[in-house]
């Protein structure tokens, strides 16, 4: 399907369709309509019963504005008995768009939970380092539950106190009480009369009311997240494999499924103890006023058995726990209101001690705390990554407070620079000073700010660049009365519109009712002196006083000879794009360059330059600049075939050994990633996969280098299917993790590179947005630049579950934040 004619069907607002008859006319997400039907033919299974005939049709609604498909399949089953036919339409959802949901409810879920969690596994942590950190409650010297019985009516007459724990040489009690006018802190047990030392905080007591209650008596809260942190980890399973990445999504996931007996035990465990499933089997609690501690340790003296009384605390329902040690060891009994006295059997049960770490010894506190540690880096990493991938959203986004706006429609790179150097020089005079690409701007925020000063350069014949050209179609619709802007024309007098694209742009703002607040400034090829002038005029008009500033570096002059030129199509194959790769040793051997800057070559010194994308890096020591030149041919009116002035003098006309002058210009937005660990997307058509040869050699040579996937679309597999070789190789040696190709002139194959970009996209989406991938994209602007970016923004509404508008929103941040790097040519 021409790509122009999808991009032509796209219409504001939500509309679900059916497919259209002919397969090739809708971008169906092949994975989330298998994972539809597989889901729908369980169904069938389910819903077929002898003696029925069962026919299933699976529809699957497509989104035409997005090209992707709804995640929704209806299934349309016709059972049919004794003649009479029923039809039941189900609606299931694809396996994508469960993940989806999955994933999102995951998300929100943890970081509404995230303080929550954190307190409860810190403390958590704490309290299963007490067995270790603290010595065995177990009383040295027993005493009896009379005498302490009596010391605690002296302590306590009013029956408030809430808690008791005898002292490991029986001469003291540490009381507690909830109630503010009860007792509370040490006491001799001889006398009843408080101690003179006052005994410290009891931490392990404030650490574990800060587990079960938060301090604040908040136990429902703790038993939530309880239940939420086991439903997480479970979603989370769910929601993909382990790819041991050196990413913050790969160490989550890394965590969740290799500690994933660890991190499961606390918070099922707890869950089991909040369901009270595993616990001791307890008595019921009858209710009633709550006894009084004294009382119910003289009610387990009046038992009989001798035992030595260790602590007593209120419980349940009125009810009072009085711990004991005995000779066949500890003892726990339960006195109710009424007096009554339950001996509870079978110790805390293997519930309390797996999550309290209390079942093995020290070793299992050990595990217990492994387990808190491996849990805090579950919600560490979790969070973290999505309050990073938060600000790389927002990251970019105008400054706030600003009164000057600087904004820049740049194809090479020369213009988003100067813009740069014109706001930093700005802002050291003073100003407050915002920059931003045209293409993230929108006419309406010129009205945000006192005056723009506008950077704009021209591309092909007089045309504004790429990135300015949304903001150009936007303008008709504005009303700029009241907003002032001056305009730095870039060009070159050897194109036939000088400035054709600066000068486009500023009739049409002086036509919306903008003003001029300095006159044009035009600047022909080196824009430096140009900038100075105007920045110069400009600052004075702002009342600013410039310190002396310096014009980023200019293109640098190149002496180079041509070592080879390599067809890298096959001229045997008919209906290609004869294509070549040329290699240039700079007359310098010292020269630096790096893939994705550019060489701009003019066949004779009067002539125009073209721009080429070089594919080679210095920096891992190669010394030859390498392009990839496709030869521009095309028929004239009379019906002649010309080739193009530039690609056809250095496909044909320039011998081997010549040499040639030309300019290197540093392209440093298109240059690999300098954080070598993020994962690169790489999507190429034709001569468009020119710089990614260099980016691949680059990460060959280096060791931390994280994973990278190359899309290239190009005619038939058989005759330009280029660098293969190479491709190959970096692929075995694991360079290159995936490769996705699409050949649209194949018989078995026929697609575009964005129908590879939908179908990979619920991995796409997780590389970009989950583990920080940047993606490149190279080729030509009318193919390649629409149909990817439309192929993202149905891939973001996906796979992000956002809405068109939120993904449009995105994908501008991606621009602007370098998520999304585009290199694209007439
Ligand atoms: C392929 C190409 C086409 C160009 N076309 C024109 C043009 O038609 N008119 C003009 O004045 N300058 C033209 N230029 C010159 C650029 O506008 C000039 O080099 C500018 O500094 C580039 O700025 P940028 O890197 O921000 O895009 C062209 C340059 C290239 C590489």
């Amino acid at each position: 399907m021409p790509v122009s004619g999808r991009s032509a069907s796209r219409r504001p607002g939500r509309r679900w369709t059916r497919p259209r008859p002919d397969p090739a006319c809708c971008v169906v997400d092949d994975a989330a309509l298998r994972g539809g039907i597989f889901l729908a033919e369980r169904c069938v299974a389910r819903a077929a019963r002898p003696g029925f005939t069962c026919l299933y049709t699976a529809l699957t609604w497509v989104n035409p504005r997005a090209g992707h498909t709804s995640g929704l399949t209806t299934l349309r089953i016709n059972a049919s008995m004794r003649g009479t036919e029923t039809c039941f339409l189900v609606s299931i959802m694809t396996v994508a768009r469960f993940r989806s949901v999955l994933r999102q409810l995951h998300r929100w879920i943890a970081l509404a939970l995230t303080p929550v969690f954190v307190l409860v596994i810190l403390s958590g942590a704490v309290l299963a380092l007490k067995p270790v950190l603290t010595a065995a409650p177990a009383a040295s010297v027993s005493v009896s539950a009379e005498t302490v019985a009596e010391a605690l009516i002296k302590i306590d007459p009013r029956g408030r106190a809430t808690g008791v724990i005898v002292s490991p040489d029986a001469s003291t009690l540490r009381v507690t009480s909830k109630n503010p006018v009860g007792p509370s802190g040490q006491y001799a047990l001889s006398t009843g009369e408080l101690t003179a030392s006052q005994p410290g905080p009891d931490v392990f007591a404030v650490v574990l009311d800060l587990h079960k209650n938060l301090l604040l008596g908040l136990g429902i809260v703790v038993e939530i997240a309880a239940y939420a942190m086991t439903v997480l980890i479970v979603m989370g399973l769910l929601l993909g494999l382990p790819r041991l990445r050196n990413t913050l999504a790969g160490w989550h996931l890394g965590i969740g499924w290799l500690a994933l007996p660890l991190v499961l035990l606390a918070p099922l465990t707890g869950a089991l103890m909040a369901l009270h499933i595993g616990g001791p089997e307890l008595p019921r609690v009858q209710g009633g006023p709550p006894v009084a501690l004294a009382a119910a340790i003289t009610r387990v003296a009046e038992q009989g058995d001798g035992a030595a009384v260790l602590s007593a605390r209120r419980f349940r329902g009125g009810s009072a726990l009085v711990f004991t040690a005995g000779p066949d060891g500890q003892v726990v009994r339960m006195v109710q209101p009424d007096g009554s006295v339950n001996r509870l059997s079978g110790g805390p049960g293997l519930v309390h001690e797996l999550h309290e770490g209390t079942w093995g010894g020290a070793w299992s506190a050990g595990i217990s705390f492994v387990g808190a540690l491996a849990l805090a880096g579950l919600t560490g990493t979790g969070a973290w990554g999505w309050w990073r991938r938060r600000r790389q959203q927002t990251a970019g986004s105008t400054d706030i407070g600003a009164t000057t706006l600087v904004a820049f429609g740049s194809q090479t790179g020369t213009a988003a620079r100067l813009a740069e150097a014109t706001a930093q020089a700005l802002r050291r005079a003073g100003e407050k000073v915002a920059c931003a690409s045209l293409e993230a701007l929108q006419p309406a925020a010129l009205a945000g700010y006192e005056q723009t000063l506008m950077i704009v350069s021209t591309t092909g014949e007089g045309e504004l660049p790429d990135p300015a050209r949304r903001f150009m179609q936007q303008l008709p619709a504005a009303d700029l009365a009241g907003s002032r802007f001056s305009m730095l024309a870039l060009g070159d007098r050897r194109y036939a519109n000088f400035c054709g694209g600066g000068e486009q742009l500023r009739g049409a703002l002086l036509g919306q009712g903008a003003c001029e607040l300095a006159p044009i400034e035009r600047a022909d090829g080196e824009p430096g002196s140009a900038w100075r002038d105007w920045l110069g005029r400009v600052a004075t008009l702002l009342g600013r006083r410039l310190e002396a500033v310096e014009a980023p570096a200019a293109d640098q002059v190149l002496s180079l000879t041509l070592v080879e030129r390599q067809r890298l199509d096959d001229p045997a194959v008919a209906g290609l794009t004869e294509t070549w790769q040329l290699s240039f040793a700079p007359s310098d051997p010292t020269t630096e360059f790096r893939p994705g800057d550019l060489l701009l070559i003019a066949p004779t010194p009067e002539a125009a330059p073209r721009c080429y994308s070089i594919g080679s890096s210095s920096r891992v020591g190669d010394s030859l600049i390498r392009l990839t030149v496709s030869l521009h041919r095309w028929r004239d009116a009379a019906g002649q075939t010309r080739v193009g002035a530039a690609s056809g003098y250095l496909c044909h006309d320039l011998p081997e050994g010549a040499q040639i002058r030309a300019s290197l210009r540093a392209h440093p937005q298109f240059n690999p990633p300098e954080d070598v660990g993020r994962p690169l997307i790489l999507v190429a058509a034709g001569a468009g996969i020119a710089p990614f040869p260099g980016f691949l050699s680059e990460r060959e040579a280096s060791l931390k280098a994280g994973p990278s996937w190359l899309f290239f679309g190009n005619r038939q597999r058989a005759g330009d299917f280029f660098y293969r070789d190479a491709l190959v190789r970096w692929q075995d040696k694991g360079v290159l993790t995936r490769l996705d190709t699409a050949f649209s002139r194949d018989a078995d194959d026929g697609a575009y590179i964005d129908r590879r970009l939908i179908a990979q996209g619920a991995e796409l989406y997780r590389w970009l947005a989950e583990d920080r991938g940047v993606l490149y994209m190279c080729g030509r602007s009318a193919t390649l630049g629409q149909s990817v970016e439309a192929a993202l923004l149905g891939i973001i509404q996906t796979h992000g579950q956002v809405s068109a508008d939120d993904a449009e929103g995105m994908l501008q941040g991606w621009k602007q934040d370098g998520t999304l790097q585009v290199d694209v040519f007439g």
